[in-house]
């Protein structure tokens, strides 16, 4: 069963969540945190305090930067269209139900398909299976997160669980060729333009090398040919230069053959200077290298499948692993230095506790209902095990934050969480009521409304905390006290916690005897003359709220006429 929260106590709730959700790395892992919603039951607390008790310790800082890079690996079903699977009549029914890739019972039909697959002996055998006929679909998505499978083999040696990715990767090293090959043919035109450059630079450096030997001695003897009629040596001599271009032609087209892995023939030769591609040998070329690529990477793929099948089902369940790891850490960050709260039945205590969103806080202990053994605090004595608490004290001593850590404590007890505090005990309730005061919100409807809201959270049975935050702020303070009176009388007749804020402490005391005061004081003013706040309530005691302080402070401040009177007032004070 679910703590039942009114509105105020659950946007705290929401402000807790997202604390925690926003050190998550990863989109995947809040719904960890849903799981974790505050619950009644004693037993599902412990549970979940035993869970984290025994994972947090497990969480190692480092795992954050590994975690952000996993990305989720999706096997995908898909149609294939460069493939068909020529099967026997028997088979084709079966072969057409696993809707991969076009089936036929006749080899005619293979007319046009880069890949051809078969039961019968037609084209690479296979079996009648998905990881046979397109074994790509398990590879691909593998190759294209190698990223997550390398973060996932540093999480393991971090959590000690070592992780199957490793062994996966290792089998994938065995497709760098063919996907290199890929890259190669991705970026095929600019390939063959950047070698078209480079080639062309090259034959215009011998040219021009070549009119430059042809000036010297050699000038002359070109003349002395021509005069002679003599055509066979000049031709001969220009030979030399067409042929010192075929080899670099050949010598490119080499350099491109290695590369792709195929013959390549691209630069035509016709005109010599400068060399060009004729559009549709590039097209060929593609053609020819995708038909090839196809098949290679089926055959890889298959090799590759075939050993790292068995290892994809733990490969899975590291994966979803992970986001719980992540939901861990985020939770281990979020309650660096919190202890785990002891179940038992006498409400809400707590030593040295620490508001989740103010900075420095200054701890507070607090205890509302029986007060633990070795709670020793300076006017602790003064407890009596008291259900009910009114709050009293100086403006901003902190009496709203305090109940809103008593709140964020017990809502992180009940998520099972450790809270912020050196030691905590909670009883396991049923409902917890968190009502702020209402600001300049005056009238009878807010009054009605407020009224209507304390009567609620007074009926029905069950363990309750009731938090409120200045009740009286919206109507009389004479009237304040015989209602606030009233319905804490009822509270504590059913056996609630309640703890109020009020600046009527004084005329609530005297009507609740039962209930006990408490008292947050400022103890003085510091060197700028501010106020200096004991956020640490003084247990059965009433808080003043320290006028005399706030006197001086401005007899110190003023000047002139205006801090002689201030001084007077402040010796008033002093008694002299
Ligand atoms: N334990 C604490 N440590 C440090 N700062 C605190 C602590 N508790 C409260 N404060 C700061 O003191 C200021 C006043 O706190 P808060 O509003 O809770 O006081 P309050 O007593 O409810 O005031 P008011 O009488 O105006 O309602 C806030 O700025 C808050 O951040």
């Amino acid at each position: 069963m679910t703590l039942k929260l009114n509105p105020e106590a659950k946007a705290i709730y929401r402000a807790i969540l997202e604390e925690i959700k926003r050190r998550l790395v990863l989109p995947g892992s809040s719904a960890f945190l849903d799981e974790f919603g505050p619950v009644s039951e004693r037993d599902e607390i412990l549970r979940r305090q035993a869970y984290f008790k025994e994972n947090l310790p497990k969480i190692r800082p480092e795992l954050r930067k590994y975690l952000s890079k996993v990305r989720p690996i999706k096997f995908r079903r898909d149609f294939l269209h460069d493939r068909v699977l020529i099967v026997d009549e028997g088979e084709l029914e079966k072969a057409e139900n696993l809707n991969l890739c076009a089936v036929s019972t006749s080899l005619e039909d293979a007319e046009g398909y880069p890949l051809v697959l078969s039961t019968v002996g037609y084209g690479i055998d296979v079996e009648l299976t998905p990881s046979d006929i397109a074994p790509e679909l398990y590879i691909m998505p593998l190759w294209e997160n190698k990223e997550t499978l390398q973060a996932l083999v540093s999480i393991g040696e971090l959590t000690g669980e070592k992780s199957v990715a490793k062994e996966i990767l290792e089998a994938l090293k065995e497709l760098e060729e063919v996907m290199e090959k890929r890259r190669l043919l991705d970026g095929l035109e600019e390939l063959i333009a950047g070698k078209e450059r480079e080639l062309n630079e090259k034959i215009s450096e011998k040219l021009e090398k070549f009119s430059l030997t042809l000036s010297g001695k050699e000038l002359l003897e070109f003349l002395s040919e021509l005069k002679a009629g003599n055509y066979e040596a000049i031709f001969s001599h220009f030979g030399e230069v067409e042929g010192g271009i075929l080899d670099l032609i050949n010598e490119a087209e080499e350099e491109l053959s290695e590369k792709l892995g195929v013959t390549v023939e691209l630069f035509s030769r016709e005109d010599l200077y400068p060399v060009t591609v004729p559009p549709e040998r590039v097209e060929m070329l593609r053609e020819e290298l995708e038909k090839e690529l196809k098949v290679e990477l089926y055959l890889k793929s298959r090799e590759v499948l075939g050993k790292i099948r068995p290892l994809l089902a733990r490969l899975k369940e590291e994966l979803a692993g992970v986001y719980e790891l992540d939901f861990l850490r985020a939770v281990k960050e979020f309650a660096e230095g919190f202890t785990f709260p002891e179940l038992w039945n006498g409400g809400i205590a707590f030593i040295n506790g620490r508001h989740l969103f103010i900075e420095n806080p200054q701890p507070v202990s607090y205890v509302v209902g029986r007060k633990p053994e070795n709670f020793d605090l300076p006017g602790v004595e003064k407890v009596k095990d008291e259900p009910v608490v009114i709050l009293t004290g100086a403006n901003s001593g902190g009496k709203t934050s305090l109940l809103e850590l008593i709140t964020q404590i017990t809502l992180l007890a009940h998520m099972g969480l450790p809270v912020p505090a050196e030691k905590a005990w909670v009883e396991p309730l049923n409902e917890l009521f968190f009502f702020r005061r209402k600001r300049s919100v005056y009238g009878a409807g807010a009054f009605e409304t407020a009224l209507r809201s304390f009567v609620r959270a007074l009926k029905g049975e069950g363990r309750k905390l009731i938090l409120i935050d200045e009740f009286e702020a919206i109507t009389e303070p004479g009237a304040a006290v015989k209602i606030i009176g009233e319905l804490l009388k009822v509270a504590y007749e059913r056996g609630f916690y309640v703890v109020i804020v009020s600046h009527l402490g004084e005329d609530l005391r005297r009507e609740l005897p039962f209930a006990r005061v408490d008292g947050i004081e400022a103890k003085g003013l510091d060197e700028n003359l501010d106020l200096i706040v004991d956020r640490q309530p003084k247990f059965g005691t009433l808080g003043r709220s320290t006028p005399e302080l706030i006197v001086e402070r401005l007899a110190k401040k003023k000047r002139g006429r205006e801090r002689e009177i201030f001084e007077r007032v402040w010796r008033a004070f002093r008694g002299f």
